[in-house]
């Protein structure tokens, strides 16, 4: 897929002396999701990471819209018009929700001001905590805020590692209706999820890995009705 806005080339990732990502190859093309999958280690957040900038690539490429960016610092990937939600430790405790949300913005307060209305507006329940401190929240509202934070960026491509990890079954089901109401609007979503199924029926396409490489990626309509699939890492469907 040439028109892709995400690439990465044969990305090579890891700690130390030990490689977790081996040869990863994968396209997100403008306005779509693209979820992945995996059983735990399998490298997901490492690739996320890779991606994002935190972790340093061994060798590979990851270019958005052309320009590449593998191997700069996290805050120069930023402007690349990538925003990154990491899965833990993703907002800073001691501020306010709003303080949070308003922290790396750019100074224009009217537009700091139009950016905060539009996250409040998609997150009722931010709105009502904004003079809230972030460590007083709960796991899923201080998600939310690190959600936020990343939109205040206005990104074109949006990371997510595992946007509904640690939410109520009701939450997770917002917080995938938000997933899908930021791609509606044209932001392109590569998400890592745990929770395979829900994930894998709002994106376009999956990516399943496994031991640190893409063992298989397609249609998400295809890995959610392959059988194989879904007796390796769908788990019951009941
Ligand atoms: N900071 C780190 N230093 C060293 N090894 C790490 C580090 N973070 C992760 N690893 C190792 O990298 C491997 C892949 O971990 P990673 O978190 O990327 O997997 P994952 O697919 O996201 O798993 P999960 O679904 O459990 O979150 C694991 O073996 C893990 O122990």
């Amino acid at each position: 897929m040439s028109d892709a806005l995400l690439k990465t080339r044969a990305l090579q990732s890891g700690y130390g002396k030990t490689i977790i990502c081996h040869d990863v190859t994968l396209d997100l093309a403008p306005g779509e999701i693209t979820c992945i999958i995996g059983p735990n280690g399998a490298g997901k957040s490492t690739l996320l990471k890779t991606i994002a900038g935190v972790v340093r690539p061994v060798s590979g490429s990851v270019t958005v819209a052309g320009r590449e960016i593998a191997g700069l610092p996290a805050a120069q990937v930023a402007r690349s018009g990538m925003a990154y939600v990491p899965q833990e430790a993703n907002v800073f405790r001691q501020l306010t929700t709003h303080e949070n949300l308003t922290m790396g913005s750019w100074g224009d307060k009217t537009r700091t001001q139009e950016a905060c209305d539009r996250i409040y507006e998609m997150f009722p329940d931010l709105a009502r905590l904004r003079q809230t401190r972030a460590g007083n929240l709960s796991g899923g509202q201080r998600q939310m805020v690190a959600f936020g934070m990343a939109l205040m960026l206005a990104p074109k491509v949006l990371l997510l590692d595992e946007p509904s990890a640690g939410l109520s079954p009701l939450m997770v089901g917002q917080m995938f209706d938000i997933v899908q109401r930021v791609n509606g609007e044209g932001v392109a979503i590569l998400m890592v999820e745990q929770n395979a199924i829900q994930g894998l029926r709002i994106a376009d396409h999956g990516i399943v890995m496994a031991a640190g490489r893409v063992a298989l990626q397609d249609q998400a309509s295809n890995l959610l009705a392959s059988k194989e699939v879904s007796e390796l890492y769908l788990g019951s469907r009941s």
